[in-house]
């Protein structure tokens, strides 16, 4: 499975054990900048409240600041939306999660399984799709591996066609059954839905939260959408000038419900802080009812339990407000057009006949 280490320090990967505990499958990197780049690796902590702690993370371009001091913590099983401003480091940050982007500041650590997909599917089209599925995979996984994952997306009976012949909802749900195949602790998704017409988008977004709900990996998606990330997400954290200056839980029953009132006052309070409101007035008023709450401003309440003798930077924590979120048991994904995200163990009797996307 993913073995890849990030960072430009690399760190000594633990994996003790066979179980699907993400604390036993959890990778650190460490590194203070390009500068430091041959400083001694650290060992590998892990933690069962923690799937990724991120401290002082740093990454520069030249001489621009992208990520500047960030804190984050995802607990395992955690599905995390992050929001900002095009060009604020947001597909940067997940880079250096997913273990792409090593010239970084800061300690991060995050599961050794992990998986990324992305805006565009970027499947080989010399490639039939279960190869695709199976790229990059260590070992001799065999074509039953890739058809067993494509059959969770709704796609087993593409297995053989070639990639060009997929609509475009079918290419992306392609490319999340190569995330999936990896049974990553941690699923990153960079606007996945974003080139999706409506309707596949509701689809493929009932689709990622019922495998989720299976899966139990953390997630991070990144979206410009403030209503998906509101359907999905357990926390919606908003970032900015390199750091992640908000975040609020999203403490409302699954499958969310967009005309809920309270649906309605985070969707303005996000909005708000992202400064695209319509409606300044409302959104002023719910922020006066419940304040917001800066990030940096907040003291940890229940600091995240990592066992790291290097993850004392002497910055705030970031206060997370979601334990239970996504512990809740619902009926149904289907109930209505506007609804996602209900936990089901039975996926199939689940879907009422709806197809994914
Ligand atoms: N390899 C790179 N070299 C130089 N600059 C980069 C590189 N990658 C990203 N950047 C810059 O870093 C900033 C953050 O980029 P990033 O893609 O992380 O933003 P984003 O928040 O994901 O934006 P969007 O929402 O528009 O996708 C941008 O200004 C971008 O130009």
């Amino acid at each position: 499975m993913a073995t890849d280490i990030h960072g430009p320090v690399t760190g000594l990967a633990t994996e003790k054990g066979t179980d699907k505990g993400t604390e036993e499958r959890t990778e650190q990197a460490t590194g203070t900048g390009a500068a430091n780049a041959a400083a001694p690796s650290t060992a590998a902590s892990s933690s069962p409240s923690v799937a990724v702690q991120v401290d002082g993370l740093v990454r520069a371009f030249g001489d621009r600041v992208v990520i500047d001091g960030l804190q984050l913590t995802i607990r395992p099983g955690e599905f995390v939306a992050l929001l900002g401003r095009s060009g604020c480091g947001k597909s940067t940050l997940l880079r250096v999660l997913a273990g792409l982007d090593r010239e970084i500041g800061g300690e991060v650590l995050a599961p050794r399984r992990k998986a990324v997909a992305f805006q565009a599917p970027r499947l080989m089209p010399w490639k039939k799709v279960w190869r695709n599925v199976l790229l990059g995979l260590p070992g001799r996984p065999e074509r039953e591996t890739a058809v067993r994952a494509l059959a969770e997306v709704g796609l087993g009976h593409r297995a053989d066609a070639w990639p060009k012949t997929l609509s475009g909802g079918e290419a992306q749900r392609a490319s999340l059954a190569r995330a999936l195949v990896r049974e990553p602790d941690l699923l990153l998704l960079d606007e996945p839905f974003g080139a999706l017409d409506a309707l596949t988008r509701i689809k493929a977004q009932r689709l990622v939260a019922e495998l989720w709900q299976e899966r139990g990996c953390a997630v991070l998606l990144v979206t410009h959408d403030v209503e998906e990330a509101l359907l999905l997400a357990d926390r919606a954290l908003v970032m900015e000038d390199g750091r992640i200056a908000y975040e609020t839980a999203v403490d409302l029953p699954r499958p969310r419900d967009i005309s809920d009132p309270r649906f309605a006052a985070l969707r303005a309070r996000l909005l708000a802080r992202l400064g695209v409101t319509e409606d300044t007035e409302q959104a002023a008023e719910l922020t006066t009812q419940e304040p917001e709450k800066p990030v940096l401003d907040t003291a940890p309440e229940e600091a995240p339990e990592v066992d790291n003798e290097h993850r004392n930077t002497g910055q705030p924590h970031i206060q997370n407000e979601n334990q239970n979120a996504n512990q809740s048991t619902h009926q149904s994904t289907h109930q209505n057009e506007n609804r996602v995200a209900g936990r089901s163990t039975n996926r199939n009797a689940n879907r009422n006949g709806t197809e994914a996307p």
